[in-house]
């Protein structure tokens, strides 16, 4: 197993987990029992799942004694600590970003699953999913977007980006951390991150907003030994961090329909899947801090949608958060022609690879009647070299005139 290389040990575990939760998921259709999880002293009914990804299930839960409904993701974290710290750094960029087109974060617990962990994460409900399952229904009906409900829905995306290409450093206590574990589930030594000033050691639901409004204090010493979280990085300012208030931009780095929901009203955009949130800049100073990079792009960034300069990271340079805007890029050309312009393109049917395309930004827009404006805004996106990319507050202009201009034609 030694000899194995890092990305095929995590594909075992992949298998591994999946089957794990496909079989437990099936049981629990047979056995009403299973179907339910208790979680500080409060039960959720699993009604069925919502959707999958990588490392990850996510289920309509319901409380059973309130009936209200949540998206609940489960993620396994089969390698120790290290998992359990990477699930929980998707915890605080959650709480980081409060924007209108970013998703809430209600709670989070830590559950005990023999040597690993599961990471329970409380999201709000979109049942209207995801702009890729609307991109899958408009090619079922043979239909399109119109280039007026596409910049809607592109705007709002941009706006949650530019909450996090333009994040500002907080004053230090002024962000929300999960202040307290404690250990309380009768079967599975479940551990629950909540409000410190909640005696009855949960949140009431009517309170939700507050819960992750309410300053907290900034670090606290956790009950237990499972010390799992460590903090907003950005608290730690001083001589070589950044100081409170620097604007220190972050990148999305996964930017793709799937990773978009839909609000109930199908014209909002909301922003999800913080799992490869990472600070943008990054400076390359050797082969190997370019090969991690392009590991970590390798698994979590979507190939279809990952930028140019993630395939092959050279040294000497410093990605940033232009590698958002290469998906953005991809994002406005799927919402319009129903796929990435890497995919299902005729050079990867001609054998082409993928990554050949990107690097090349080889595509071509199909025949449409989307205005030259738009196209040209695309284009503008998908430049090989990040420099020649606009920035987010350049992309949301062009977006907002030529928005003026779809709504006056
Ligand atoms: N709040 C939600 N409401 C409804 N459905 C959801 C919600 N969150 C996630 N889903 C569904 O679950 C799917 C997987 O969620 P998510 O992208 O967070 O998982 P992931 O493991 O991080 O995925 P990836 O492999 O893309 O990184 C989504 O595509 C969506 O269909």
């Amino acid at each position: 197993m030694d000899q194995l290389p890092q990305s095929w040990l995590v594909t075992l575990d992949r298998i591994k987990y999946h089957a794990q939760d496909a079989l437990s998921t099936v049981a629990g259709c047979i056995c009403q029992q299973q179907s339910k999880l208790k979680i500080n002293g409060r039960t959720f009914h699993i009604v069925r799942v919502l959707g999958e990804g990588g490392f990850s299930f996510v289920y309509l839960a319901k409380d059973e004694a309130s009936g209200r409904e949540f998206a609940l993701k489960k993620i396994f974290c089969p390698m120790g600590m290290e998992g359990v710290k990477q699930a929980m750094r998707e915890v605080e960029a959650y709480r980081r970003f409060r924007h209108p087109n970013i998703i809430r974060i209600l709670d989070t617990a830590v559950v005990q699953d023999g040597e690993g962990k599961i990471v329970y994460l409380f999201l709000p409900v979109y049942k209207r999913g995801n702009l890729q399952d609307e991109i899958n229904r408009h090619m079922q009906a043979g239909t399109h977007y119109s280039e007026r409900h596409i910049l809607q829905l592109f705007k709002g995306t941009c706006e949650a980006v530019r909450a996090m290409h333009t994040y500002r450093t907080p004053v230090r206590g002024s962000t929300t951390l999960p202040a307290a574990v404690r250990q309380d589930d009768e079967r599975h030594d479940a551990v629950l991150l909540h409000r410190e000033d909640d005696p009855e050691g949960g949140y009431s639901y009517e309170d939700v907003d507050a819960a992750v409004s309410v300053p907290l204090v900034a670090k606290q010493q956790a009950q237990t030994d499972d010390v799992v979280f460590d903090g907003d990085q950005e608290l730690l300012t001083g001589a070589n961090g950044p100081a409170a208030g620097d604007i220190v931009p972050y990148a999305h780095r996964d930017l793709k329909p799937g990773n978009v929901m839909l609000a109930d009203d199908g014209l909002t955009p909301i922003l999800m899947d913080f799992g490869s949130c990472i600070k943008a800049r990054i400076s390359i100073e050797n082969r190997s801090q370019a090969l991690l990079q392009q590991d970590t792009a390798a698994e979590h960034s979507t190939m279809a949608y990952r930028a140019p300069e993630l395939f092959d990271v050279k040294t000497g340079i410093t990605l940033d958060e232009k590698v958002d805007i290469w998906s953005l890029g991809c994002v406005l050309f799927a919402l319009a022609y129903l796929h990435s312009p890497f995919e299902n393109t005729q050079t990867t049917e001609q054998g082409g690879s993928i990554a050949l395309a990107v690097q090349s930004a080889r595509y071509k827009h199909p025949a449409s009647q989307y205005s030259d404006g738009f196209k040209a805004l695309i284009d503008s996106m998908l430049k090989v070299d990040p420099k020649d990319r606009p920035d987010i507050s350049q992309v949301l202009s062009e977006t907002n005139r030529l928005l003026q201009a779809a709504s006056a034609r």
